[in-house]
């Protein structure tokens, strides 16, 4: 095959892939290296598939619909696991992004289910929503190996918690999910890495893990960054010093069909480890402004001096609080989840009832 842009985004920035579609990763002509799902991509997969569906109520459906639904995620992602050369990851539910203990429980359940499909614990993560409960949640699961990623990341702050609880990996959105449902609300940028509003956030993130690797040697949780519109945003994110992105299915198709026609780059991909990362000399002005404080921002940036973890992450949470934006965005995240997990409780519950149990 021709060299494409998805071969030069992999040059550039490790690729996902955002969806749990077995043959949208095959047709990837190098191996991707993680795949992440939320309660959206799992749901469009088990209706999309009625045999599926059919055959996990029979043997599950006596069990409850989330009994069902868990083995649903598990299944659709477990069988990826040979056509990656990192993890598969499925999120835990937003009913429980309130509550440490349901968190727990679920990731839990998640990690046996993994467990009883042969993958073992370095080859899934689970993805925690990421409030107080869920940073207090994601240090008891770290501490027992199963390793979590911090999502729906929109603050400083929230990044900080995924360091402070031992996260694997962070997921900023770079888009709130808003935009994903009124395309009246997407920014567009001729150079987003400089523009976007999120740019800076990204940059404060990744310098904050940085200078704490530097000062305690401690690995940092990975950026795996997500939620982009255009191939523009998602070429962007290797300068950003991202050093993976997570692509949707129709940006996966679009870099696959556009022949690379650049000179080859010249830069090489973030590495995985912060020891050496500065950011890039055009950046450098994101480090110190954050276009989506409040007007009374006073221009200190949040660090790791203040414990976001713990006592149930209540500092995390006050700063979510006062942080109108980041809060704004982690409610809409929680509200388009649990009404699309809804979507596969309602047809799981229906084909419970058809067979009788
Ligand atoms: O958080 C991660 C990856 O860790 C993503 O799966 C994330 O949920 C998605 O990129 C966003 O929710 C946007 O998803 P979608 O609306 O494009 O399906």
């Amino acid at each position: 095959m021709a060299r494409t842009m998805l071969h030069r985004l992999e040059d550039l920035c490790n690729v996902d892939v955002d969806d749990a579609d077995t043959a949208l990763i095959k047709s990837i002509p190098f191996t991707p290296h993680n795949q992440t799902s939320n309660q959206a991509i799992i749901t469009n997969a088990l209706l999309a598939d009625q045999a599926l569906l059919k055959d996990l109520v029979r043997q599950y459906g006596s069990q409850g619909w989330e009994r069902v639904y868990d083995q649903a995620a598990v299944d659709l992602t477990a069988r990826n696991v040979p056509f990656l050369s990192g993890r598969v990851l499925i999120q835990t539910s937003l009913r429980h992004i309130s509550s440490s203990a349901a968190t727990i429980a679920h990731a839990r359940t998640l990690a046996s289910l993994y467990a009883n499909a042969g993958v073992s614990r370095d080859r899934f993560a689970i993805k925690l929503p990421f409030s107080g409960a869920a940073a207090a949640a994601a240090r008891v699961l770290n501490a027992e190996g199963i390793r979590t990623l911090a999502t729906s990341v929109f603050s400083l702050e929230q990044g900080i918690a995924a360091s402070q609880s031992g996260c694997l990996f962070v997921s900023p959105y770079y888009n709130e999910i808003a935009a994903h449902l009124d395309a009246s609300l997407r920014p567009t940028y001729e150079d987003p890495a400089l523009e976007h509003p999120m740019s800076p956030r990204i940059i404060h993130i990744l310098e904050a893990f940085a200078k704490a690797y530097r000062e305690t040697g401690k690995e940092q949780p990975i950026m795996v960054i997500a939620s982009h519109f255009t191939p523009g945003e998602i070429m962007a994110m290797a300068e950003l010093g991202c050093p993976h992105v997570t692509v949707p299915p129709h940006l996966i198709k679009t870099l696959l069909e556009t022949p690379d026609t650049l000179p080859l780059p010249t830069t090489k991909k973030a590495k995985l480890s912060y020891a050496e990362f500065a950011t890039t000399q055009r950046l450098t002005k994101l480090s110190t402004i954050d276009p989506l404080a409040g007007p009374d921002w006073d221009g200190k940036l949040a660090d790791m001096q203040t414990d976001y973890v713990a006592n149930g992450g209540e500092k995390l949470d006050e700063a979510l609080k006062r942080d109108t934006i980041a809060s704004k965005r982690l409610r809409d995240a929680e509200v388009f989840f649990i009404e699309m997990e809804n979507k596969a409780k309602d047809a799981i519950e229906k084909e419970i009832a058809a067979q009788g149990l």
